[in-house]
Protein backbone atom coordinates (compact mmCIF):
# COMPACT_ATOMS: atom_id res chain seq x y z
CA UNK A 1 0.00 0.00 0.00
CA UNK A 2 1.21 3.26 -0.48
CA UNK A 3 2.75 5.27 2.25
CA UNK A 4 0.01 7.90 2.89
CA UNK A 5 -3.26 6.02 1.06
CA UNK A 6 -5.17 5.64 4.43
CA UNK A 7 -4.81 8.66 5.36
CA UNK A 8 -6.17 10.28 2.22
CA UNK A 9 -9.31 7.87 2.77
CA UNK A 10 -9.78 9.03 6.18
CA UNK A 11 -9.38 12.71 5.22
CA UNK A 12 -12.45 12.38 2.50
CA UNK A 13 -14.28 10.26 4.97
CA UNK A 14 -14.24 13.26 7.19
CA UNK A 15 -15.67 15.52 4.76
CA UNK A 16 -18.23 12.96 3.35
CA UNK A 17 -19.44 13.18 7.11
CA UNK A 18 -19.34 16.90 6.93
CA UNK A 19 -21.64 17.07 3.87
CA UNK A 20 -23.97 14.64 5.54
CA UNK A 21 -24.63 16.95 8.94
CA UNK A 22 -24.66 20.51 6.98
CA UNK A 23 -27.00 18.98 4.22
CA UNK A 24 -29.29 17.97 7.09
CA UNK A 25 -28.86 20.88 9.00
CA UNK A 26 -29.56 23.43 5.75
CA UNK A 27 -32.84 20.81 5.07
CA UNK A 28 -33.91 22.02 8.57
CA UNK A 29 -33.57 25.69 7.54
CA UNK A 30 -35.74 24.57 4.22
CA UNK A 31 -38.07 23.06 5.75
CA UNK A 32 -39.19 26.00 8.17
CA UNK A 33 -38.87 28.25 5.76
CA UNK A 34 -40.93 26.18 3.37
CA UNK A 35 -44.41 27.30 4.92
CA UNK A 36 -43.27 30.95 5.22
CA UNK A 37 -43.40 33.83 3.19
CA UNK A 38 -40.82 34.32 0.78
CA UNK A 39 -39.20 37.24 -0.75
CA UNK A 40 -38.31 35.93 -4.37
CA UNK A 41 -36.09 38.04 -6.80
CA UNK A 42 -34.98 36.93 -10.56
CA UNK A 43 -31.50 36.47 -12.19
CA UNK A 44 -30.48 35.64 -15.34
CA UNK A 45 -34.76 35.34 -16.71
CA UNK A 46 -38.41 35.60 -15.22
CA UNK A 47 -37.54 32.27 -14.29
CA UNK A 48 -34.70 31.75 -12.69
CA UNK A 49 -35.68 32.79 -9.23
CA UNK A 50 -33.68 33.10 -5.68
CA UNK A 51 -34.80 33.72 -2.18
CA UNK A 52 -33.87 34.47 0.90
CA UNK A 53 -33.76 31.19 1.75
CA UNK A 54 -31.04 30.09 -0.72
CA UNK A 55 -28.47 32.38 0.27
CA UNK A 56 -29.50 31.97 3.87
CA UNK A 57 -28.48 28.18 3.22
CA UNK A 58 -25.51 28.42 0.89
CA UNK A 59 -23.94 30.73 3.98
CA UNK A 60 -24.89 28.13 6.49
CA UNK A 61 -23.28 25.29 4.05
CA UNK A 62 -19.96 27.47 2.76
CA UNK A 63 -19.00 29.32 6.20
CA UNK A 64 -19.55 25.74 8.58
CA UNK A 65 -17.61 23.78 5.55
CA UNK A 66 -14.74 26.58 5.41
CA UNK A 67 -14.34 26.72 9.30
CA UNK A 68 -13.43 22.75 9.14
CA UNK A 69 -12.02 22.70 5.90
CA UNK A 70 -10.35 26.36 5.35
CA UNK A 71 -8.10 25.60 2.85
CA UNK A 72 -10.49 24.01 0.13
CA UNK A 73 -12.34 25.62 -2.81
CA UNK A 74 -16.24 26.69 -3.30
CA UNK A 75 -18.65 26.84 -6.12
CA UNK A 76 -21.83 27.47 -5.53
CA UNK A 77 -24.88 28.67 -7.11
CA UNK A 78 -25.87 31.91 -4.92
CA UNK A 79 -22.23 33.27 -5.20
CA UNK A 80 -21.39 32.61 -8.61
CA UNK A 81 -24.64 34.80 -9.56
CA UNK A 82 -22.95 36.91 -7.24
CA UNK A 83 -20.00 37.37 -9.73
CA UNK A 84 -18.16 34.59 -7.97
CA UNK A 85 -15.75 33.08 -10.52
CA UNK A 86 -16.96 29.33 -11.07
CA UNK A 87 -13.47 27.61 -11.62
CA UNK A 88 -12.69 23.53 -10.67
CA UNK A 89 -8.89 23.55 -10.24
CA UNK A 90 -7.26 20.37 -9.04
CA UNK A 91 -7.62 21.33 -5.65
CA UNK A 92 -10.39 19.69 -2.88
CA UNK A 93 -13.33 21.62 -4.07
CA UNK A 94 -17.11 21.53 -3.03
CA UNK A 95 -20.04 22.05 -5.36
CA UNK A 96 -23.02 23.31 -3.66
CA UNK A 97 -26.86 24.04 -4.38
CA UNK A 98 -28.36 25.37 -1.40
CA UNK A 99 -31.85 25.17 -2.81
CA UNK A 100 -32.63 23.01 -5.99
CA UNK A 101 -35.91 23.65 -7.21
CA UNK A 102 -36.29 27.11 -5.76
CA UNK A 103 -39.45 27.56 -8.23
CA UNK A 104 -40.81 24.84 -6.56
CA UNK A 105 -40.10 26.32 -3.13
CA UNK A 106 -41.42 29.12 -4.26
CA UNK A 107 -44.69 27.66 -5.20
CA UNK A 108 -44.75 25.03 -2.16
CA UNK A 109 -44.32 22.27 -4.30
CA UNK A 110 -42.25 19.46 -2.51
CA UNK A 111 -39.75 18.75 -4.90
CA UNK A 112 -36.89 20.92 -3.32
CA UNK A 113 -33.05 19.40 -2.45
CA UNK A 114 -29.55 20.47 -0.69
CA UNK A 115 -26.77 18.98 -2.90
CA UNK A 116 -23.67 19.07 -1.95
CA UNK A 117 -20.63 17.65 -4.32
CA UNK A 118 -17.04 17.28 -3.51
CA UNK A 119 -14.20 16.93 -6.10
CA UNK A 120 -10.74 16.07 -6.02
CA UNK A 121 -7.90 16.56 -9.11
CA UNK A 122 -11.36 17.11 -11.09
CA UNK A 123 -12.51 13.87 -9.85
CA UNK A 124 -15.62 13.69 -7.93
CA UNK A 125 -15.11 11.53 -5.16
CA UNK A 126 -18.57 11.85 -3.35
CA UNK A 127 -21.74 13.35 -3.19
CA UNK A 128 -24.77 14.36 -0.87
CA UNK A 129 -28.39 15.50 -1.94
CA UNK A 130 -31.04 16.15 0.99
CA UNK A 131 -34.48 15.75 -0.21
CA UNK A 132 -35.81 18.34 2.35
CA UNK A 133 -39.28 17.52 2.29
CA UNK A 134 -39.58 13.73 2.77
CA UNK A 135 -36.42 13.54 4.55
CA UNK A 136 -34.32 11.52 2.24
CA UNK A 137 -30.72 11.49 2.05
CA UNK A 138 -29.02 9.95 -0.73
CA UNK A 139 -25.67 9.48 -0.82
CA UNK A 140 -22.66 8.14 -2.53
CA UNK A 141 -18.89 7.80 -2.20
CA UNK A 142 -16.61 7.07 -4.73
CA UNK A 143 -16.27 3.25 -5.04
CA UNK A 144 -18.44 2.79 -1.88
CA UNK A 145 -21.82 1.91 -3.62
CA UNK A 146 -24.89 4.89 -3.65
CA UNK A 147 -27.42 4.75 -0.90
CA UNK A 148 -30.74 6.47 0.07
CA UNK A 149 -30.71 6.61 4.00
CA UNK A 150 -29.82 3.00 4.41
CA UNK A 151 -31.14 1.09 1.29
CA UNK A 152 -28.34 0.73 -1.60
CA UNK A 153 -29.87 2.07 -4.70
CA UNK A 154 -29.75 0.22 -8.28
CA UNK A 155 -29.97 2.04 -11.13
CA UNK A 156 -32.33 0.40 -14.14
CA UNK A 157 -31.19 -1.96 -16.52
CA UNK A 158 -33.43 -0.62 -19.53
CA UNK A 159 -31.88 -0.45 -23.14
CA UNK A 160 -35.38 -0.35 -25.04
CA UNK A 161 -35.78 3.87 -25.40
CA UNK A 162 -39.44 2.39 -26.33
CA UNK A 163 -39.91 1.27 -22.53
CA UNK A 164 -38.38 3.88 -21.23
CA UNK A 165 -39.48 6.76 -18.51
CA UNK A 166 -37.48 9.94 -19.40
CA UNK A 167 -36.43 12.52 -17.09
CA UNK A 168 -35.59 16.11 -18.15
CA UNK A 169 -36.30 19.73 -17.09
CA UNK A 170 -37.07 22.48 -19.38
CA UNK A 171 -34.70 25.22 -17.16
CA UNK A 172 -34.80 29.05 -17.04
CA UNK A 173 -33.66 29.85 -21.12
CA UNK A 174 -37.12 30.94 -22.74
CA UNK A 175 -35.81 32.51 -26.08
CA UNK A 176 -38.43 31.16 -29.00
CA UNK A 177 -35.30 29.48 -30.38
CA UNK A 178 -34.80 27.45 -27.26
CA UNK A 179 -37.89 26.45 -26.24
CA UNK A 180 -38.41 25.03 -29.77
CA UNK A 181 -35.47 22.84 -29.29
CA UNK A 182 -36.86 21.70 -26.13
CA UNK A 183 -39.97 20.72 -26.92
CA UNK A 184 -38.58 19.45 -30.70
CA UNK A 185 -36.43 17.09 -28.24
CA UNK A 186 -39.11 16.08 -25.89
CA UNK A 187 -40.87 14.90 -29.72
CA UNK A 188 -38.60 13.02 -31.03
CA UNK A 189 -38.32 11.46 -27.71
CA UNK A 190 -42.10 10.61 -27.25
CA UNK A 191 -42.34 10.06 -31.33
CA UNK A 192 -39.93 7.37 -30.41
CA UNK A 193 -42.69 5.66 -28.15
CA UNK A 194 -40.66 6.54 -24.40
CA UNK A 195 -43.56 5.01 -21.89
CA UNK A 196 -43.02 8.57 -21.26
CA UNK A 197 -41.60 12.02 -20.48
CA UNK A 198 -41.35 13.83 -16.89
CA UNK A 199 -40.34 17.41 -15.54
CA UNK A 200 -40.20 17.70 -11.68
CA UNK A 201 -38.55 21.18 -10.96
CA UNK A 202 -35.47 19.81 -9.42
CA UNK A 203 -32.55 18.23 -11.65
CA UNK A 204 -30.68 16.69 -8.85
CA UNK A 205 -33.82 14.98 -7.01
CA UNK A 206 -34.64 14.05 -10.93
CA UNK A 207 -30.93 12.53 -11.13
CA UNK A 208 -31.55 10.46 -7.98
CA UNK A 209 -34.74 9.02 -8.66
CA UNK A 210 -32.55 7.74 -11.82
CA UNK A 211 -29.83 6.17 -9.80
CA UNK A 212 -32.40 4.53 -7.51
CA UNK A 213 -34.16 3.02 -10.71
CA UNK A 214 -37.67 4.97 -10.63
CA UNK A 215 -36.71 6.34 -13.96
CA UNK A 216 -34.31 4.74 -16.94
CA UNK A 217 -32.87 8.12 -18.26
CA UNK A 218 -32.44 11.74 -18.00
CA UNK A 219 -31.41 14.73 -19.70
CA UNK A 220 -30.99 18.14 -19.85
CA UNK A 221 -28.95 21.20 -21.69
CA UNK A 222 -28.66 24.34 -19.60
CA UNK A 223 -28.18 23.45 -16.23
CA UNK A 224 -25.00 23.70 -13.70
CA UNK A 225 -21.89 21.99 -12.46
CA UNK A 226 -23.65 22.55 -8.75
CA UNK A 227 -27.06 20.53 -10.21
CA UNK A 228 -25.23 17.89 -11.32
CA UNK A 229 -21.82 17.24 -9.08
CA UNK A 230 -23.24 15.33 -6.41
CA UNK A 231 -26.27 13.04 -7.98
CA UNK A 232 -23.59 12.37 -10.82
CA UNK A 233 -21.38 10.29 -8.01
CA UNK A 234 -24.59 9.06 -6.74
CA UNK A 235 -25.56 7.57 -10.44
CA UNK A 236 -22.47 5.93 -11.04
CA UNK A 237 -22.43 4.42 -7.71
CA UNK A 238 -25.76 2.76 -8.63
CA UNK A 239 -24.00 1.44 -11.81
CA UNK A 240 -25.34 4.55 -13.91
CA UNK A 241 -23.96 6.43 -16.68
CA UNK A 242 -23.60 10.11 -16.85
CA UNK A 243 -21.99 11.67 -20.20
CA UNK A 244 -21.79 14.47 -22.39
CA UNK A 245 -24.74 14.96 -24.59
CA UNK A 246 -22.51 14.35 -27.89
CA UNK A 247 -22.12 11.00 -26.58
CA UNK A 248 -18.82 12.04 -24.97
CA UNK A 249 -16.90 12.32 -21.55
CA UNK A 250 -19.16 14.51 -18.79
CA UNK A 251 -17.70 17.99 -18.55
CA UNK A 252 -19.00 19.11 -15.33
CA UNK A 253 -18.67 22.62 -16.93
CA UNK A 254 -20.15 22.45 -19.80
CA UNK A 255 -24.44 22.77 -18.72
CA UNK A 256 -25.47 19.51 -20.77
CA UNK A 257 -25.97 15.99 -19.52
CA UNK A 258 -27.15 12.38 -20.60
CA UNK A 259 -27.49 10.30 -17.77
CA UNK A 260 -29.16 6.68 -17.72
CA UNK A 261 -28.88 3.35 -15.91
CA UNK A 262 -27.23 1.60 -19.23
CA UNK A 263 -25.09 2.83 -21.58
CA UNK A 264 -27.00 1.78 -24.24
CA UNK A 265 -29.85 3.67 -23.18
CA UNK A 266 -27.77 6.57 -22.62
CA UNK A 267 -26.29 6.29 -26.46
CA UNK A 268 -30.11 5.88 -27.69
CA UNK A 269 -31.07 9.51 -25.66
CA UNK A 270 -27.81 11.53 -27.25
CA UNK A 271 -28.65 10.33 -30.54
CA UNK A 272 -32.16 11.44 -30.47
CA UNK A 273 -31.27 15.03 -29.04
CA UNK A 274 -30.30 18.22 -31.02
CA UNK A 275 -27.96 20.63 -29.17
CA UNK A 276 -29.33 23.89 -27.15
CA UNK A 277 -26.54 26.24 -26.60
CA UNK A 278 -26.29 27.34 -23.22
CA UNK A 279 -22.39 28.45 -22.57
CA UNK A 280 -20.04 26.99 -20.06
CA UNK A 281 -20.17 27.79 -16.35
CA UNK A 282 -16.78 28.23 -16.55
CA UNK A 283 -16.36 30.91 -18.94
CA UNK A 284 -19.45 32.66 -17.93
O1 LIG B 1 -33.61 25.58 -8.43
P1 LIG B 1 -32.31 25.78 -9.06
O2 LIG B 1 -31.13 25.50 -8.15
O3 LIG B 1 -32.15 27.12 -9.72
O4 LIG B 1 -32.07 24.66 -10.20
C1 LIG B 1 -32.94 24.38 -11.26
C2 LIG B 1 -32.10 24.05 -12.52
O5 LIG B 1 -31.11 24.98 -12.75
C3 LIG B 1 -33.77 23.14 -10.99
O6 LIG B 1 -32.96 22.02 -10.93
MG1 LIG C 1 -30.18 23.89 -9.04
MG1 LIG D 1 -30.41 26.37 -6.49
Amino acid sequence: MEAGGPAVVSQWDECFQAAVQVAQRAGQVIRKAFTEEKHVSTKTSAADLVTETDCLVEHLIISELRKQFPSHRFISEEATAAGAKCELTSSPTWVIDPIDGTCNFVHGFPNVAVSIGFAVHQELEFGVVHHCMEERLYMARRGRGAFCNTQRLCASRETDLSKALILTEIGSKRDPATLKLLLSNMEQLLLAKAHGVRVIGSSTLALCHLAAGAADAYYQFGLHCWDLAAATVIIREAGGIVMDTTGGPLNLMARRVVAAGTQKMATLIAQALQPISCGQDDQA
